[in-house]
């Protein structure tokens, strides 16, 4: 297991403090995503991010990849804090990210190349992170050639290539079928495992989160949604995640969670609900 704050004089990989988002709606109005949200994320610490939809887990993401501004309050990534878009950050999304018309090693190998690394160097880093991703053999295949594991293989591989030392993932998984999901977060795990970057996890499945991180941190439903509570998951590791939910320890996290992961996910669908029958009536 590793540490969830960091030691004396170690910055946070990640410091969000007092942040409040507010978005202007398309009527005008403002709408308050975030109010007084904490969270620190340490060197090397795995952070599951899950709440009720809506409640503002992907702004949260955002703003720690610069591509947003906080209203109030302030963003740091290892002590510096967040102006614009923040270096050294890799994303993961729900779709793929990579590139159709470039071929498994063009997309692996573009990070560096973009960065101004060699041809020859980039090509031999790509193959090898090719081959930790188990994709040896693919190089030159385009992404419509591959099934939707592989291509999530491909953009680890072009994620994990320029080592960064933030890894942002908004429910990466989540298009994949069962079977391919659960085998994908075992391979997360062990090619975390090789650089270690700081994770922000942002997922809907509260089972793969607690099989997945260090913390679990809960939000509540919006508006002005902030972390309703914080769960260190002190499960050994290496674990593997189809097996380790059936733990004692784990089940009995789960239940912990989710007692207090229900009580939002309520509210948000009554919220929806009402919304709906508002604007029916
Ligand atoms: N650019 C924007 N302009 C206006 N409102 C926005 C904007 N981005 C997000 N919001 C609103 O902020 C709230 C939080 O959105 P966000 O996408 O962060 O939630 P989420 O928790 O990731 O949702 P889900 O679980 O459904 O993926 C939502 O009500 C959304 O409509």
């Amino acid at each position: 297991m590793h540490a969830t704050s960091p030691g004396p004089g170690l910055s946070p990989a990640i410091e969000l403090a007092g942040v409040t988002k507010q978005f202007t709606t398309d009527g005008g109005l403002p709408y308050t995503a975030l109010k007084d949200l904490d969270v620190r994320v340490a060197p090397g610490e795995f952070c599951a991010v899950v709440g009720p939809t809506g409640c503002g887990k992907s702004t949260t993401l955002t703003l720690v990849s610069g591509l947003e501004r906080p209203s109030a309050g302030s963003v740091a990534v290892h002590g510096e804090p967040v102006t614009g878009i923040t270096p050294g950050v890799g994303f993961m999304f729900q779709a793929d990210a990579i590139l159709p018309w470039k071929t498994v090693l063009d997309n692996v190998s573009a990070g560096p190349r973009f960065r101004g690394v060699a041809k020859r160097t980039a090509l031999t880093d790509a193959r090898d992170w090719i081959r930790r991703v188990g994709l040896a053999g693919f190089e030159d295949r385009y992404p419509h050639q591959l099934s939707g594991g592989m291509r999530k293989r491909v953009a680890l591989a072009q994620n994990l290539i320029n080592e960064p030392r933030i890894l942002l993932m908004d429910e990466p998984f989540s298009a994949l079928d069962v079977q391919t999901r659960a085998k994908m977060s075992d391979e997360l795990l062990s090619l975390w495992d090789l650089t270690r970057p700081a994770v922000v996890f942002v997922t809907h499945d509260l089972e793969e989160a607690i099989a997945l991180a260090d913390t679990v941190v809960v939000l509540t439903a919006g508006p002005a949604a902030t972390v309703k509570a914080r769960f260190p998951i002190d499960l050994p590791r290496p674990r593997v995640v189809q097996e380790i939910r059936f733990e004692r320890q784990f089940v009995d996290l789960y239940q912990q969670i989710w007692e207090a992961l229900r009580a939002e996910v309520d509210l948000a669908y009554t919220q929806t609900t009402q919304l709906r029958e508002q604007e029916a009536s």
